[in-house]
């Protein structure tokens, strides 16, 4: 793979760049097995970043993502707008209309989008809108204004996807049971995982799913929720062994509403930038069976992406 690059646009201090030359995976993931959580950055000479973005990333273009997915022996995308990107969907959907039909999208939109420009979000194969909650990544949006992009998107069959830290779930239960639609949560609701699997809070998230059949959530994200590692890097099989029981726990529950997706490319880790390809090597982890690799990887995210091909 080539490296990653910035162009006009200077790089929030600290940042880390994608890995460059991933591993190849050990772990054969099962014959159209989608990645259902990563992003593309720009570049940004040619999708300026949104000017109320909270951090500037290096790019990481629709090429560099489709060789990324062929590497790793993916046979699709699902690309997730990210908030260095605002409201301003139009990298995403490049990447879409470029992919031939192996990609689809999370678009971010406000209120003031027209019928007709979701219409056109939907034919470039955008299927879901996000909602972000996390405040180091974005301003509120008042609630009125979510439900009712929601109460629109759900006329086209698009979710909602959600994005908040597992504290915040107290308060946002009320709003997330009230959607009209399949909600998917992003990274597990974010888990404190040095808590016990066991406390009141994953419990929380467990009774959100158990009395909410159209709650999905993404198992992914261990780079970013592990505390205590060890790192996929240098050939690591057995990373991140603090978030096994976390994910393992809703895939063996809710086998047919999970996810999984690298988060490619990884916007804002602090620590380290995780080989792609070892993070395809803990899967087996979470998901043991053949059996639950094949639902969380090809057909609960066909189901929810390419129904018309179920
Ligand atoms: O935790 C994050 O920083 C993060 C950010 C974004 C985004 O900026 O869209 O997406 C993610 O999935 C995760």
């Amino acid at each position: 793979m080539s490296k990653p690059t910035t162009g006009p646009f200077e790089k929030t201090a600290g940042w880390l760049d994608w890995y460059a030359g991933p591993s190849k995976p050990r772990f054969a993931l099962p014959a159209g097995a989608v990645d259902a959580h990563c992003h593309v950055f720009g570049p940004g000479a040619e999708f300026p970043y949104a000017p109320e973005r909270k951090y500037t990333p290096c790019d990481a273009s629709k090429a560099q993502l489709f060789a990324l997915r062929d590497h790793l022996g993916f046979a699709r995308n699902v690309i997730v707008q990210a908030t260095c990107h605002g409201a301003d969907n139009r990298a995403m959907v490049d990447a879409c209309q470029a992919s031939g039909g192996k990609a689809r999208g999370v678009a971010t939109v406000k209120r003031s989008i027209s019928d007709a420009e979701l219409q056109a979000l939907h034919d470039a194969g955008v299927r879901g809108v996000r909602f972000n909650f996390v405040k180091r990544l974005v301003d509120f949006t008042p609630k009125d204004e979510l439900m009712e992009i929601a109460g629109r998107i759900a006329k086209l069959n698009w979710h909602v996807v959600i994005y908040f830290e597992a504290v915040d779930l107290p308060e946002l239960w009320d709003f997330f049971t009230a959607l009209p639609t399949t909600v998917v949560v992003d990274h597990m609701g974010r888990p404190d995982v040095s808590k016990p699997v066991d406390g009141p809070e994953f419990a929380l998230f467990e009774k959100f799913m158990r009395e909410h059949s159209n709650v999905w959530s993404k198992v992914s994200c261990p780079e970013r929720l592990s505390v205590a590692g060890p790192k996929a890097l240098n050939g690591e099989q057995n990373a991140y062994q603090d978030v096994v029981p976390f994910a393992r726990r809703i895939v063996e529950q809710f086998p047919d509403r999970v996810l999984w997706g690298t988060d490619w490319p990884h916007p804002n880790l602090k620590d380290h930038m995780p080989d792609d390809g070892l993070l395809v090597d803990f899967i087996p982890q979470i998901a043991p069976t053949a059996e639950l690799q094949k639902k969380l990887l090809v057909d609960n995210p066909m189901r929810l992406y390419w129904p018309e091909e179920v």
